[in-house]
């Protein structure tokens, strides 16, 4: 005997069945039209890039990527994220565009899992870039974006957790002095994993005040006014620019209106390390983890000769859907059922049919092997069978 069949998929893998899909479309489309109305321009870009360039780019754990080889021995990765395949096209496709650009995307994105465990390894990921604008202004839109595109979705409840990348490093930096213990605070904050934090701290050899500034940090989570307490942690040139620049998002993101929605979350330390400024991640009510999340990342577009400031976000689509919980209900059908002899009648009733915007399955009588259950699964059903003129429903 050959083998036996294999029915199992890679690890991560998952299929979309018809009544996810519909409704993953009608999200992701009511969020594109939100997208499109701010004036950003839908793009596309290949599913594989090269490692060297994009997949350094994507500043992802290496683990993560899916690596393969092209014919000429170049290794390729399948893209982990859009923000370095968007960097790349605004400085070479679209290099003789003035900037700022305003790109949006939605595109299945994979990242390799080490287990199933519930983890997907290819999901679709819709998202924005506004490139070339270094502005607070730049900032509080994608974030004020990222909300309107949320609520369109019809997500109520949600929360956007914002931090900057600069003011943890500068913290971190000025209390443990190295980068290589710094690393490890962060790996702990990024995996929020804030036991091991703590308990990590307290085993850095640190004055008794140090080891309190560290521990401080976990408590930056609340409104406008933890801004303040950060200020006395740490009071260097770095830290007081990222407070800055949060203070400044801060005005903007009421401007827009957007402040119920708000947090600061100090120590959020995010899965990409191009991040250089603002960094965000939005929560639904239902779920503990983060369905959106986005940044700035000021250092990202010189890798690829073009330098410019830029700002961003991607919502998990998969993500979204469960935060929403109830998947939609396939939409109505209408059967007809022929027998030979009536097909063409059949198939031009179908064709009036469609055109006056039903959906409608066209079925040989002789093909199926149960009609009542066929017709059940219909809203109505038409019959074209024997020699007699004309359609009757079963209604
Ligand atoms: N590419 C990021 C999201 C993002 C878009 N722009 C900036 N950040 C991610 O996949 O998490």
């Amino acid at each position: 005997m050959s083998k036996p069949f294999m029915f199992e998929k890679p690890v991560g893998m998952r299929d979309t069945l018809p009544a996810y899909y519909q409704t993953k479309n009608k999200v992701r489309e009511r969020m594109e039209k939100e997208t499109d109305s701010w004036g950003y321009l839908p793009i596309e870009t290949p599913a594989l890039e090269y490692y060297d360039t994009v997949g350094t780019a994507s500043a992802i754990l290496d683990q993560q990527l899916f690596k393969l080889l092209d014919q000429q021995g170049n290794t390729l990765v399948l893209r982990p994220d859009m923000t370095a395949p968007i960097a790349r096209v605004a400085a070479s496709s679209l290099k003789d565009q003035a900037f700022p650009l305003r790109l949006s995307y939605h595109s299945p994105l994979f990242r390799a899992q080490q287990r199933d465990g519930g983890r997907p390894a290819e999901f679709e990921q819709m998202g924005v870039e506004l490139v070339g604008d270094g502005t607070a202004s730049a900032d509080g839109e994608v974030i004020a974006l990222m909300a309107a595109a949320l609520k369109k979705a019809g997500l109520q409840n949600f929360q956007i957790a914002i931090g900057h990348i600069g003011y943890v490093n500068a913290l971190l930096l000025d209390v443990v002095g190295s980068e290589e213990r710094a690393n490890t605070l962060r790996r702990y904050l990024y995996e929020k994993n804030y036991v091991g934090f703590k308990q990590h701290v307290k085993s850095l050899p640190l004055s008794s005040i140090d080891e309190k500034r560290l521990l401080s940090l976990l408590k930056l989570r609340g409104g406008q006014e933890k801004l303040k307490d950060a200020e006395e942690l740490v009071q260097n040139g770095k830290a007081a620019k990222a407070l800055n620049d949060l203070h400044q998002l801060w005005d903007v993101l009421e401007s827009y209106g957007v402040s119920e929605h708000i947090k600061l979350d100090l120590n959020l330390v995010m899965h990409m390390s191009y991040y250089t400024g603002v960094v965000f991640e939005g929560y639904g009510s239902k779920l503990g983890f983060p369905l959106s999340s986005g940044g700035r990342y000021d250092e990202l577009l010189q890798n690829f000769n073009r330098p410019a400031q830029a700002t961003g976000f991607g919502i998990r689509l998969d993500l979204l859907v469960e935060a929403l919980g109830d998947t939609e209900e396939l939409p109505e059908q209408t059967c007809i059922l022929f027998s030979k002899e009536r097909r063409k009648e059949a198939i031009e009733e179908a064709g009036k049919l469609r055109e006056s915007g039903k959906r409608v399955v066209l079925q040989d009588l002789q093909g199926v092997e149960n009609v009542d259950e066929l017709s059940e699964a219909f809203a109505e059903v038409y019959y074209f069978i024997g020699k007699k003129q004309g359609g009757a429903s079963n209604e």
